[in-house]
């Protein structure tokens, strides 16, 4: 099946720790938006996340930064599917303190978090 991809923007209210650094649990919930997209066009249903077998957060996120979420569907059982993500910085924010609205697109986008999981479609509900 073909990728999913979504891109957002990290707002201010994503900001987390210190230095409008964002949590990695904000990752985890675009990884959730892409698995919830790929079980809708795989079976015509949201299904559930079971488990996260691996996670790695790479890079910082800062609020304005420019986030691409990525998957798709590795395997296919009987109601589950493994899936793998990919979160990449496609533009940075907070390239220059003394102009806090200074951003840039990046060259390459940078892998900020990777992830591994499967998600759970219950046979009643495949479509
Ligand atoms: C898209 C994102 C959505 C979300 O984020 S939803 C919010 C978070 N998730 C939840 O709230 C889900 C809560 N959990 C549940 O409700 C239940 O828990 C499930 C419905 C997800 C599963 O329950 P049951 O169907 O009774 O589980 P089983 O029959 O033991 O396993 C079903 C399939 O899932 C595989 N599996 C179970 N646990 C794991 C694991 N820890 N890692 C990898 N795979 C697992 C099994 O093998 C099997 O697969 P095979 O049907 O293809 O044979």
């Amino acid at each position: 099946m073909d990728e999913v991809k979504i891109r957002i923007r990290m707002s201010q209210s994503d900001a987390h720790y210190g230095g409008d650094l964002v949590d990695g649990a904000r990752m985890m919930s675009l990884f959730g938006d892409v698995a919830t997209e790929l079980l809708i066009r795989h079976d015509g249903d949201e299904g559930l996340f079971v488990a996260y077998d691996s996670v790695e957060f790479t890079a910082p996120v800062h609020a304005g930064d420019y986030i691409e979420a990525t998957g798709r569907i590795e395997r296919v059982g009987n109601t589950s599917r493994s899936m793998s993500f990919t979160a990449c910085k496609v533009i940075e924010a907070r390239i220059d303190p003394s102009r806090p609205s200074a951003a840039r697109v990046l060259e390459e986008p940078l892998v900020v978090a990777r992830a591994t999981g499967t998600c759970v479609v219950p046979k009643e509900r495949q479509r």
